[in-house]
């Protein structure tokens, strides 16, 4: 995986699962991570190829739960990002998905409680010993790019210091979100902090924060000198900030990831999840589409809500009825 040039979609929980990935890489993102997934989940997990929808499911064994669903189609260019705070534990989920991605990231940069207090995402920034270990060991034993995701800290001195700390563990690139952990998502993301980053290291850096228009891609690599750009918010409100050509109409884009749900099976609830964190940045959620989606208790249902409900039954017939189809026995 070269990272030089690269506009790349954030790792984004409960949002960025294959509909999404392929939505956003559809209207050009050329890298697309995954959503965080915490290593102890993914070792409850077995690995099933899916012929029906041409897809390796990685499922939790009692649940049955899809916890990571990729295609080969996305496997040049998936980044699968865990979320962990022990570098054994990492490596064999490493080892479970290196075959079916381009690149595997650690998250260090999440600062919500439920990752901190397992001491995963940003709890790992004050511990360069643990971080050193867990890069070190992927690096070792895998044939993949291994890369990491981190914020600034409180000064610059110290963020440079530990991104010079990861640099020697041999990753590949190094990914700098410009907020330290008190900051907000409101709070303007600090380009000037990732330039300094990006003086003080030979790898690339992806520089992340505030990428809204996809002019903003080449004015954050002019501000910063980074490689390459990540986006995350940017790309909810609006997939096809990715297109050099300009910006569709949301309300198209929306319609085009609930096709890409059918299509790849998606969960209903994750579906929802999404569509409303489209929806809440141009308008309301207590308005009739919000409350129509928040009903759907299938995707059958949500494909209703949207229009495709013809949609949805022609590429179930395709399929000869599998999952697809399950879920609409539950509807008569
Ligand atoms: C809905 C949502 C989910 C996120 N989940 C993750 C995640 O799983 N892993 C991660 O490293 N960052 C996660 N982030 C942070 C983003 O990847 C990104 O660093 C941050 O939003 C700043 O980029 P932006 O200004 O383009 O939004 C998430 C952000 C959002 C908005």
């Amino acid at each position: 995986m070269d990272y030089r040039g690269k506009y790349i979609l954030a790792p984004m929980v409960r949002v960025g699962g294959l509909p999404f990935r392929m939505l956003a890489a559809g209207y050009g993102a050329d890298i697309t991570y995954g959503e965080e997934i915490v290593d102890h989940k993914m070792l409850c997990c077995e690995r099933v190829e899916n012929e029906a929808l041409g897809t390796v499911d990685f499922v939790d064994k009692k649940s049955k739960d899809i916890i990571f669903r990729t295609c080969d189609a996305e496997k040049h260019r998936v980044v699968f990002q865990v979320g962990t705070a022990d570098a054994v534990r990492c490596l064999k989920v490493a080892n479970m998905v290196a075959g079916d991605i381009a690149a595997f990231d650690v998250n260090m940069g999440c600062p919500k409680s439920f990752s901190t207090s397992g001491g995963m995402g940003s709890a790992l920034l004050d511990k360069p010993e643990l971080i050193h270990d867990i890069l070190t060991t992927l690096r070792r034993n895998l044939n993949i790019p291994v890369t990491c995701k981190v914020r600034l800290l409180k000064t610059c001195g110290e963020t440079v210091e530990l991104s010079r700390r990861i640099e020697k563990t041999g990753v590949s690139a190094l990914a700098v979100h410009g907020r330290r952990v008190a900051d907000r998502p409101r709070d303007p993301a600090n380009w000037d902090g990732i330039r300094e980053v990006v003086s003080a290291l030979s790898i690339p850096v992806i520089a992340n924060g505030d990428v809204f228009d996809y002019s903003d891609f080449q004015r954050m690599k002019d501000a910063t000198g980074a490689s390459s750009v990540m986006v995350a918010r940017g790309a909810v409100w609006n997939a096809s900030v990715f297109r050099p050509e300009g910006m569709l109409y949301w309300e198209d884009v929306k319609t085009e990831y609930v096709k890409r749900c059918i299509e790849w099976d998606n969960n209903v609830h994750w579906t929802k999840h999404t569509l409303k964190a489209m929806i809440m940045h141009f308008s309301n959620v207590e308005f009739s589409e919000g409350k129509a989606l928040t009903r759907c208790k299938t995707l059958a249902a949500v494909a209703d809500v949207y229009g495709l409900q013809s949609y949805y039954r022609e590429l179930d017939v395709a399929r000869g009825g599998s999952g697809l189809s399950r879920e609409l026995l539950f509807l008569t």
